[in-house]
């Protein structure tokens, strides 16, 4: 009797386990680019990233909904280890299951962003397979990153370098420090961009500006940055608290709000730069029906606020 009493209980609960697990895995899917259809083997890939350990990426959740990603590999200027890789991969996912997040700040440990790959990693997988396969683990990650519901910034401090540009791309806006430095190195690696950094820097800077910063591996410095669209502010300060404090306070005037409208936000912009026209128009509209007499719309309209 108490047995099957329990097998009752328990059924509904694993039921709704497996159900949230299923619905998380093709949440996932819809948002990656690729998958085994692709001849993407990610099992294959992250088994090998694991081995090439060092650094970490810490994530940490604030009360007023914005999330602050570290790169933390200070000694080797922030380059991604493997394993780097695959938590940044986790702290992704952790983000996109955060409902009340609404803004999120990128920031490398120690003054400086992000040299790109770890050289000494990269050099032990420069086969073909294992290069593709790398690649294609990090275009999902980055693609999963631009489209979290949540406004995104880079806060570029000393040296963006490589894959440490391309991440910068991969989110909403840039901020950059005093001497700080953005630069596209890959072909002095005999490379191109290959986490998706070409075809975002395309859509931001246009494709003149993109292929002269490809081409050229120019140094981007803020005053530069500003001119072409690519930074939306210098900050004052280059110490690291400070121009967190700045980060924060910068993308604060975009995040501050109801969480369901600022993630609807995001959501009808992430619509309009990635879908045909009429794609975007009937998502916008999906997306409208989600605020649309809400707690923060029928709140507005008791309100009636002057919008001087
Ligand atoms: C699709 C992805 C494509 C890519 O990302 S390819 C990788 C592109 N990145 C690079 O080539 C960066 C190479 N590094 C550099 O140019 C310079 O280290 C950099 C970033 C300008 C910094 O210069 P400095 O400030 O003079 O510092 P430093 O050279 O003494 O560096 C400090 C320690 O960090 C190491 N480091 C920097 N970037 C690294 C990287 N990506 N992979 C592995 N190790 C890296 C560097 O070797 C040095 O270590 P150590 O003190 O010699 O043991």
């Amino acid at each position: 009797m108490t047995l099957i009493c329990y097998r009752e209980m328990a059924l509904p609960l694993w039921k709704n386990l497996l159900q949230t697990t299923k619905e998380r895995i093709l949440q996932q899917r819809r948002l990656s680019l690729y998958n085994g259809a692709h001849g993407y083997e990610e099992e294959l890939i992250k088994k090998k990233l694991q081995q090439f350990a060092g650094g970490s990426i810490n994530l940490s959740k604030e009360d007023n909904g914005i999330g602050i990603l570290t790169l933390n590999n200070p000694r080797l200027m922030n380059a991604f280890t493997g394993t780097m890789m695959v938590e940044l991969q986790e702290r992704i996912t952790e983000l996109e299951n955060w409902k009340d997040g609404k803004g999120l700040i990128v920031y490398g440990a120690g003054n400086t962003f992000c040299s790109g790959s770890d050289l000494n990693a990269v050099k032990e997988i420069s086969n073909s397979q294992d290069g593709m396969n790398m690649c294609m683990f990090m275009q999902n990650t980055l693609t999963r990153l631009m489209r979290l519901p949540l406004i995104s910034v880079a806060l570029v401090q000393g040296k963006a370098f490589g894959g440490g540009a391309e991440l910068t791309t991969a989110c909403d806006f840039r901020l950059m420090t005093p001497g700080s430095e953005i630069r596209f190195v890959h072909k002095h690696m005999g490379l191109v961009p290959g986490w998706g950094g070409a075809a975002r820097l395309v859509r931001i800077v246009g494709s003149g500006a993109a292929l002269q910063l490809l081409s050229g591996t120019a140094r981007v410095d803020p005053e530069k940055a500003l001119r072409l669209g690519f930074s939306e502010q210098t900050l004052s300060s280059s110490d690291e608290t400070r121009a967190l404090e700045e980060a924060r306070a910068w993308l604060s005037q975009y995040t501050e709000g109801p969480v369901s409208v600022i993630r609807a936000m995001k959501k009808v912009v992430t619509a309009g730069r990635e879908l045909p026209l009429e794609d975007a128009l009937r998502t916008e509209k999906d997306i409208f029906g989600t605020v649309w007499g809400g707690p923060a719309n029928l709140q507005a309209l008791v309100r009636r606020p002057k919008h001087k």
